[in-house]
């Protein structure tokens, strides 16, 4: 039988953070269920907190495994209890090891079930990195565990996108101290075809993709920096010989300005904070991370998990509604994939 919508996961997060009751707004909201077949998976208390907290209750249909999702799909959200962690376990407004373990055991079984094409994409609620660090995930985030597990050997980065601007990286989780050695000619070549060929596979027809530089006003002529000259320079120059037609490297502190403006479609940033200051400051409440390289859909919203409000129903739904719509678009396109 031809799927009409994708099948598409949705987690609570941290349990300490926004999550659970940024999810019950989501399924509260009786349009959402309208793009996918959803299964909400996560501990059956935490869920019941999250709705708690919005005050709201959203009738789901349970469901007992992955296995059973396409099957299930009724319109209304599907559940699939885990048993992840325990309320005692839980502090809200804190990292703790237990959230963090919960929230990798719980993205694991989602990325099989993907994998094993019984869902068609991933849409997760804000986790914090520190729990999962002191859980004892051995990366510097979870991007670089789901290439771990997915076992991706090709480039990956965080997009990040908002209002139909994107940005890719060449370096993230990391301290900036290190960022600089973090450039080459590789990884900024790598960054920009990753972003240029994934607009172009979204439908972009010729997009037009910005390279940031990475000192103060580019370095200025070699006087205030040479990573320009040496390397993001020869860089975008290659990548021009190779058929690619992206420009700059440009001054990063006005190429956004050019780019809201209509200019670029995609600017590849040096570094986590380049990109991420623009586009928060452009719209915090809207903005979405994707998991770029990847070979199955993974997003969450651009926002994390905001411990200073978690559990007094302050926290903003949008840029989770609209991660779990990219979700959703991404999810229909890897359904319509062979295996
Ligand atoms: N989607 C994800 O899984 C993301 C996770 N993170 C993780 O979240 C943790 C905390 O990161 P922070 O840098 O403190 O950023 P954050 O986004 O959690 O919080 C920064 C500020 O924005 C506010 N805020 C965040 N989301 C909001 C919302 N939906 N509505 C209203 N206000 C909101 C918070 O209250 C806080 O004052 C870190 O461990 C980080 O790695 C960060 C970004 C994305
Ligand atoms: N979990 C997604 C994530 O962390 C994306 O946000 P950012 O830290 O890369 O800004």
């Amino acid at each position: 039988m031809q799927q009409s919508k994708p099948t598409v996961a949705l987690t609570l997060g941290d349990p300490a953070g926004i999550g659970p009751e940024l999810i019950a707004k989501l399924l509260g909201d009786p349009e959402t269920a309208k793009h996918a077949n959803i299964v909400l998976i996560g501990d059956p208390w935490l869920w019941e907190a999250g709705q708690k907290v919005a005050g709201l209750q959203v009738a789901t249909r349970p469901i007992a495994s992955f296995a059973e999702a396409r099957g299930a799909a009724c319109g209304m959200p599907l559940f699939l209890a885990v048993d992840s962690v325990r309320p005692e376990q839980v502090e809200t407004g804190m990292a703790g090891p237990a959230g963090g373990a919960s929230v990798l055991k719980i993205l694991n079984l989602c990325m099989d079930a993907v994998t094993a094409r019984q869902i068609d994409a991933i849409c997760f609620a804000p986790l914090n990195k520190h729990a999962m660090k002191q859980s004892g995930m051995k990366f510097e985030d979870e991007l670089h565990h789901f290439a771990d597990y997915l076992k991706v050997d090709s480039y990956f980065c965080e997009f990040n996108t908002l209002d139909g601007l994107w940005t890719s990286r060449v370096s993230s989780h990391i301290p900036l101290k290190d960022a600089a050695s973090y450039l080459s000619k590789t990884r900024i070549e790598d960054a920009s075809r990753l972003i240029y060929d994934s607009l172009k596979a979204a439908g972009v027809a010729q997009p037009r993709v910005a390279v940031a530089a990475f000192n103060p006003h580019g370095g200025d002529g070699g006087s205030c920096g040479r990573e320009e000259i040496d390397i993001i320079g020869p860089a975008v120059a290659s990548l021009r010989e190779q058929g690619y037609p992206v420009e700059g490297p440009f001054p990063a502190d006005t190429i956004f300005i050019k780019a809201r403006d209509g200019k670029y479609d995609a600017i590849v940033t040096m570094y986590h904070d380049q990109g991420q200051i623009a586009i928060k400051l452009l719209g915090f409440e809207k903005g979405v991370t994707v998991q770029g390289g990847l070979p199955i859909p993974i997003t969450t919203p651009a926002h994390g998990t905001a411990y200073d409000i978690a559990g007094k129903n302050l926290a903003n739904v949008n840029a989770t509604r609209n991660a779990f719509l990219i979700a959703c678009r991404m999810g229909e396109s890897y359904m319509n994939q062979p295996a």
